[in-house]
Parts: C-alpha cells; sequence; structure tokens
C-alpha cells in the first residue's frame, strides 16, 4: 500500500509513469495540464481554488483521495489476478454415456497434459474448463474454482477473463505492428510501463521464436511461429488470466520447454493438450482421454523424468532433419550418425 507520505515526495511525472491510469483521476477533476517536474504536493497547492470547489475538495483532500484512488486500482489489479487458486473437474459421461467417475483437483502453479487419440475429447475438456461448464455441456461435467460453484458474473466476464486460450490457428487479420498490437492490450490491462512492456514481451518472443522480428514488424508479416511465440510472450507477460489452455504448441520454431517455463513463472495453471510426446512428459500429472471421457490420471513419475532427455535428443533429431529437407538436403547414412 502507498502512503501519503510517499506520495507527497514523488514527482507528478514519476507518478504518471508509475500508474498510467492517474492521469484520469486528474481529468476526473477538470485537470487536463500536468505539470511532470513537480511534486504532488506543490502541485495540489496552486490548483485554481474554483475547480478545487467545483469538486468539493480542499488541496489535502485533493492528495488523500488520490491516494485512495491509486490504492484501490492496485487492490483491484491484485485480485483479479491472485483469485483462482484451483479448479475442480467434477466428471460428467463419456460419448457412450458411460458415467466419468473424477472429481480432480488441479492447482494453480501446475502443467497439465492432455492426451489420447484423435477425436478422443481433449479439445472438449478445454472447453469445459473454459465456458467452466455446469453439467450444460455434451460432456455433462462440472468445473468448480477454488472449490466453489463459479459465481456466473464470473462465467461471461470479457475484461476479467479467467482463461486465455492459445489456439493452433493464430492467424493475425489485423492491420496493426507488434507494438501497436501489444500496447492495446497493455492498456485495455490497466499495465503500468507500457513501453517496457512491449519491449519485455518482443524480447520474450524472439527468445521463443527461431527467426527474429520487431516491435515494428506488422503482425501480418509474422509467420506462424512468431505470432504463437508472440502470444505466448502476451499471455505469460501480461495477461492476468490464471489459467492458460494450450491447444498444442506445434513443434516448428518454438522453444515449448521456455515456453512453458515461462507461463509457470507467472503463477499460472497450464493444460496442455498435445500428441507430442515431450510436451506430454511437461506435465506433473497427465490426463489420458478416451471416448470422451477422462480415462486415467497419470502423476509424472521420477523414472519417467529421466527418460525426458532421451525424448528430447530424439525430437531434436527429427528437427535436424526436417530442416535439412526442408533446405533441399537429401537422406543418406549421414542422418543416422550424430
Ligand atoms: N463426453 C463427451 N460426450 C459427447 N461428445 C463428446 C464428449 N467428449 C468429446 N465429445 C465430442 O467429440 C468430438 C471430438 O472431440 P475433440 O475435438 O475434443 O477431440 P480431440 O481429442 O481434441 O481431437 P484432436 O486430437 O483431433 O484435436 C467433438 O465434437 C466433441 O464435442
Amino acid at each position: 500500500m502507498l502512503a501519503k507520505e510517499d506520495l507527497a515526495s514523488f514527482k507528478l511525472g514519476e507518478l504518471l509513469a508509475q500508474y498510467n491510469y492517474a492521469r484520469d483521476f486528474f481529468i476526473s477533476i477538470g485537470i487536463n495540464d500536468i505539470d511532470s517536474n513537480r511534486s504532488l504536493k506543490d502541485f495540489a497547492g496552486d490548483i485554481k481554488q474554483e475547480l478545487l470547489e467545483d469538486a468539493g475538495l480542499n488541496g489535502e483532500q485533493l492528495i488523500a483521495n488520490f491516494l485512495a484512488f491509486i490504492n484501490k486500482m492496485e487492490t483491484l489489479k491484485r485480485s483479479s489476478r491472485n483469485i483462482v487458486e484451483s479448479i475442480t473437474i467434477i466428471g460428467g459421461n463419456d460419448k457412450f454415456g458411460q458415467e466419468e467417475n473424477i472429481k480432480l483437483e488441479l492447482k494453480v502453479g501446475e502443467v497439465i497434459s492432455i492426451v489420447g487419440p484423435t477425436g478422443s475429447g481433449k479439445s472438449r475438456l478445454l472447453a469445459d474448463i473454459e465456458c467452466l461448464a455446469q453439467r450444460d455441456t455434451p460432456t455433462n461435467r462440472q468445473i468448480l474454482l477454488n472449490g466453489e460453484i463459479p459465481d456466473m458474473n464470473r462465467r461471461f466476464s470479457i475484461e476479467n477473463k479467467l482463461v486465455a486460450q492459445l489456439s493452433q490457428n493464430m492467424n493475425f487479420v489485423m492491420d496493426l505492428s507488434v507494438k501497436d498490437f501489444i500496447k492495446l492490450h497493455a492498456e485495455s490491462r490497466m499495465i503500468d510501463h507500457v513501453e517496457r512492456i512491449v519491449q519485455e514481451i518482443v524480447k520474450c518472443a524472439n527468445e521463443l521464436a527461431g527467426e527474429k522480428f520487431t516491435q515494428d514488424t506488422p503482425l501480418t508479416q509474422l509467420s506462424g511461429g512468431q505470432s504463437r511465440a508472440l502470444m505466448i510472450a502476451d499471455t505469460a507477460l501480461l495477461s492476468l488470466s490464471p489459467i492458460v489452455l494450450i491447444d498444442e504448441i506445434e513443434n516448428a520454431g518454438i522453444d515449448r520447454k521456455k515456453a512453458i517455463e515461462l507461463l509457470l513463472k507467472e503463477e499460472k495453471l497450464v493444460l496442455i493438450s498435445t500428441h507430442d510426446p515431450v510436451l506430454a512428459l511437461m506435465g506433473d500429472k497427465r490426463l489420458v482421454i478416451k471416448n470422451g471421457g477422462i480415462h486415467k490420471v497419470i502423476v509424472l513419475s521420477e523414472q519417467e523424468k529421466q527418460y525426458i532427455d532421451v525424448l528430447e535428443k530424439i525430437d531434436k533429431k527429427m528437427l535436424q532433419i526436417r530442416s535439412h529437407l526442408r533446405n533441399g538436403g537429401v537422406i543418406d547414412e549421414s542422418i543416422t550418425s550424430g
């Protein structure tokens, strides 16, 4: 919490840079010109008497109200970030109407992979979580938040989304640069230091994607892998949603391990539906889907963990072969060496 004595010593420029919504407070009482180099105390002392009278305040009260406003906004931001600690999936029925006998609690900070044959119902499970199903979807599942039936306002709230979804198709049609796109997000999410966050997201996305891009690159010129990397970095660093659903991160050009580590650093519950063995083993738990139901829950064992490295080596080799072919190479005995 910000204290009154801290506020008095701050220059207005510093305050506006730190709390980008602070300007709205002054505008709401009819003050549009703000001298960035002055401290709040000096500034408040010089505000025209009529303006203060119109707002029903004196200089002291203006500072107190401003402080209350900032503290309230910061509390709001924190509470929307931390509100979810767990989700619980209560089983419904599979595609044949058989009961899905399960009650499964998943906690923020966990990675859950979802595996199963094509058409088995992996995306449906993600969709049930996204819409916080209440026995009103084809699976009849129910989803609880922090062990309770979610408030219906939460369920349909757009600006305060619980779930960020990264789906397979990330084609941008907007005629915007990367920078303007991130800025739009940042502003709608009341983020301070917009310029800094733009730089951080672009840097992060470039660490995930192979070919580099800049903040001035138009969205429409990004490759599939680059758009994906941008969306992952944007979700990790900017989205307040505590739950992230990923429908397969395709292998092409993205460092998937880094992507997941990045999402986890921000205290999120990450669910990944995948056909990829390396990704499947990145889950602390693995949900096996069969005929539309959760058939098994496998907790990643120490023994399995030892095989992640082996699988990653095989995966790297396959990527190498892919890139070799893409660059016009041919397959010969050298492919089996090294
Ligand atoms: N329990 C269920 N009851 C009824 N229909 C279901 C159930 N689970 C899944 N379905 C339906 O089965 C179809 C296939 O499911 P879904 O798309 O989720 O499969 P998937 O495992 O994600 O497939 P892919 O690996 O090909 O992406 C969808 O139409 C989905 O709504």
